[in-house]
């Protein structure tokens, strides 16, 4: 049976990527304190011993949600290493990289797009001014041609490798909140099972696959006896419960490929691609024993819940509201032969409901 699938909470997941981003760049200003100390560049060297703890603390302050104190700590550390870097060293060093990680950052964190772009456009003309900046002024502390190469490289593989990480996390963000949203598009809240709408497309998905030649279609339309009595006997809350079980018992009652949903308050509906009319009854049989053998004083109850099933098979032709009228039929045919029933519906929406099975 087609099941729902857990959440994520996609807010608290982008600050656990923000713990990540603040390890990795810890690791990176370690990297680097040993690389200007290699490079004979201490002013540098000494700049990463302050920027790994600001990491730590940055880390630490994510971890106790003080969201902001983590952001504006890694603001400033990039800002001053991007900054220092370039002035040193030489634009050619390519710390700016560093800065142009912000720009996917700042709109996935940002709820408002209008701050998220003026800050953009701060860091723009910071930027500007740090390349001009750059551009007139000698580098306060050079280093060899081939050190700023190697340089070079090492912050676009930095670059690249945390800019990987980012894109990957956004994509799967977006991924998450579609399934997210086309899981509540198609879920009954108290039920988990399909809601009536996607039961509608899905139905009218099978018959327009029956009617290019594909396979049969059966429908059970089943309503819960009496089920006023419970909620007016045990209260709304045990209602619910009443009712969730109950999907709970569908699904397990059905086939891997058949398709279970709520279709009103008390009302559930199950499409059986490749059933017939023999078989769908059948399950529908199997379907009423195991709700009715259910041990219901498990909720309080002194009587067992049961479920009347209208059964009905699509006809070539057939509109999908024709279908379901004939179930409705046959449904309403068991509802008034005694409850607790199996009914078959005949062929044509004009004979009345016949056949019935004793439960
Ligand atoms: N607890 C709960 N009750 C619901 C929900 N949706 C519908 N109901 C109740 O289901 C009851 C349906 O009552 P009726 O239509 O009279 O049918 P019935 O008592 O099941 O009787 P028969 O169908 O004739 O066997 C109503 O009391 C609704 O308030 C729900 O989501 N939760």
């Amino acid at each position: 049976m087609e099941g729902r699938r857990p959440t994520a909470d996609s807010r608290s997941q982008f600050w656990l990527m923000c713990m990540r981003c603040c390890v990795l760049a810890g690791c990176v200003d370690v990297a680097l304190f040993f690389i200007f100390h290699y490079l004979g560049s201490p002013i540098l060297a000494w700049i990463n011993v302050f920027s790994g703890p600001m990491y730590a603390i940055a880390w630490w302050a994510l971890k106790t949600r003080r969201n902001v104190l983590a952001l504006t700590l890694i603001w400033i550390e990039v800002l001053i290493h991007a900054t220092l870097g370039s002035l040193l060293i030489g634009w050619e060093a390519g710390f700016y990289y560093y800065l142009l990680m912000f720009i996917p950052a700042l709109f996935a964190g940002n709820r408002s797009y209008r701050r998220a772009a003026l800050t953009v456009v701060a860091l723009w003309l910071f930027y500007i001014g740090l390349a001009v900046a750059t551009h007139l002024v000698e580098p306060v502390q050079p280093i060899s041609e081939n050190a700023r190469l190697a340089l070079y490289l090492f912050n676009l593989t930095v670059l690249f490798g945390m800019s990987s990480y980012l894109s990957m996390y956004y994509m799967m963000t977006v991924r998450r909140a579609h399934r997210s949203l086309s899981r509540m598009a198609t879920t009954d809240p108290l039920t988990l099972l399909y809601n009536r709408g996607y039961m509608v497309e899905l139905a009218g998905r099978h018959i327009a696959e029956r009617e290019h030649g594909g396979r049969r279609l059966a429908f059970l339309l089943m309503d819960v006896d009496h089920f006023k009595q419970v909620n007016d006997l045990h209260g709304h809350d045990c209602g619910d419960r009443v009712l969730s079980q109950v999907g709970a018992l569908l699904r397990e009652a059905l086939r891997e490929g058949d398709s279970v949903g709520r279709w009103g308050g008390e009302e559930f509906l199950a499409l059986l691609p490749g059933a017939d009319t023999r078989q769908a009854t059948q399950v529908a049989e199997r379907v009423r024993q195991a709700v009715a053998g259910y041990d219901w004083s498990l909720y309080g109850l002194h009587a067992p819940v049961t479920l009347s099933i209208g059964v009905s098979e699509h006809q070539a032709g057939e509109m999908l509201s024709d279908s379901l009228n004939r179930a409705d039929a046959a449904l309403y045919a068991g509802k008034h032969g005694g409850r607790n029933r199996v009914e078959v519906a005949l062929e044509t929406e004009q004979q009345s409901a016949a056949g019935s099975q004793a439960g």
